[in-house]
């Protein structure tokens, strides 16, 4: 198995109207193997959200991109200069499962229009019929009813819609998925039926790696292979996802394990407050690569 991502040395800045402005990623790296699930994890604010668009080329202002490269399959781009960025990466190289992105479907465009509308932005001579075809075929090779391409979006259920926005999401067959908190407004079971599906799109190679943002830490253990753990814009702790659970090695990745991971009731104030009676300034020990 060969890298599939490499990604080097991101720093991306918030620059808004009124305010100053406001690193959300500071020089960040990160690798992906092929066949991997990269569990991004980190309280709110930690700049999960932009890296996940900064790598999927989605980054838009008020948010520039001062440096970084990605490498996929051997092909480096200047993430600085996205404009020079071939319009294919972005779909058929790497493609963003946005957060809430089921609710962003509009709710007089049934299912079908959808499929077509995203085939056609990325290829403006693709037919509608080819477009549902695929559609079709992805969904049957993937246990899901192909007549929810008839359906309008409140006409299926939160799992489901969230299922077939991921399918639609790699009709291009990306090397790279990023899916932002894909799972965080559903019930238990669609969670699961979520993670089984993306584990099986990954064994049928539809991609070859996914980044997998959440802030629910014991998520990423049914999904991750590895875990990159953010703070502050910064990559504190990658590695395998055992060794992070079970033997975390930064001060940030430990506060954030033992808030999270408290189980009994009488913790239940620990976990609701979180972070916030922990001295901060041991989180700025520097990165721990596993
Ligand atoms: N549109 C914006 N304008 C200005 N600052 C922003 C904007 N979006 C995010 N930020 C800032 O960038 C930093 C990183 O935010 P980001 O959304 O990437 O974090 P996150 O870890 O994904 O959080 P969440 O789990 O809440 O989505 C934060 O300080 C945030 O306030």
């Amino acid at each position: 198995m060969g890298t599939l991502l490499d990604a080097q040395d991101i720093l991306g800045v918030y620059y808004t109207p009124n305010g100053k402005p406001v690193v959300g990623v500071n020089h960040v790296s990160v690798t992906i193997q092929e066949g991997e699930v990269l569990g991004l994890a980190g309280e709110s604010g930690s700049g999960k959200s932009t890296l996940g668009s900064i790598i999927s080329l989605t980054a838009r202002s008020p948010l520039v991109v001062e440096s970084g490269t990605v490498e996929i399959d051997g092909e480096r781009q200047n993430l600085a200069r996205m404009d020079r960025i071939p319009r294919t990466w972005r779909g058929a190289v790497v493609s963003m499962l946005p957060q809430g992105a089921m609710n962003s479907v509009s709710a007089t465009m049934r299912i079908r229009d959808l499929v077509f509308d995203v085939m056609r932005a990325h290829d403006g001579k693709v037919s509608k019929d080819e477009a549902l075809d695929r559609a079709r075929d992805r969904l049957v090779s993937l246990g899901l009813p192909p007549r929810a391409l008839d359906a309008y979006p409140h006409q299926l259920s939160g799992g489901m819609k969230q299922r077939v926005v991921t399918i639609i999401s790699t009709l291009l067959n990306p090397r790279l998925l990023i899916a932002d908190e894909p799972t965080s407004a559903l019930d238990v079971s669609s969670q699961k039926a979520l993670i089984e599906m993306l584990l099986e799109m990954l064994d049928k190679r539809i991609m070859s790696g996914v980044i997998f943002i959440t802030h629910d830490l014991p998520a990423l253990r049914t999904v991750a292979t590895h875990i990159g753990v953010m703070y502050q814009g910064r990559m504190v702790e990658t590695g395998p996802t055992d060794v992070i659970v079970d033997n975390p090695e930064h001060p940030y990745t430990q506060a954030l394990l033992s808030s999270v991971l408290t189980p009994e009731p009488k913790y239940a104030k620990i976990r609701i407050e979180g972070m916030s009676s922990y001295d901060r300034s041991l989180f700025d020990a520097p990165e721990v690569k596993h």
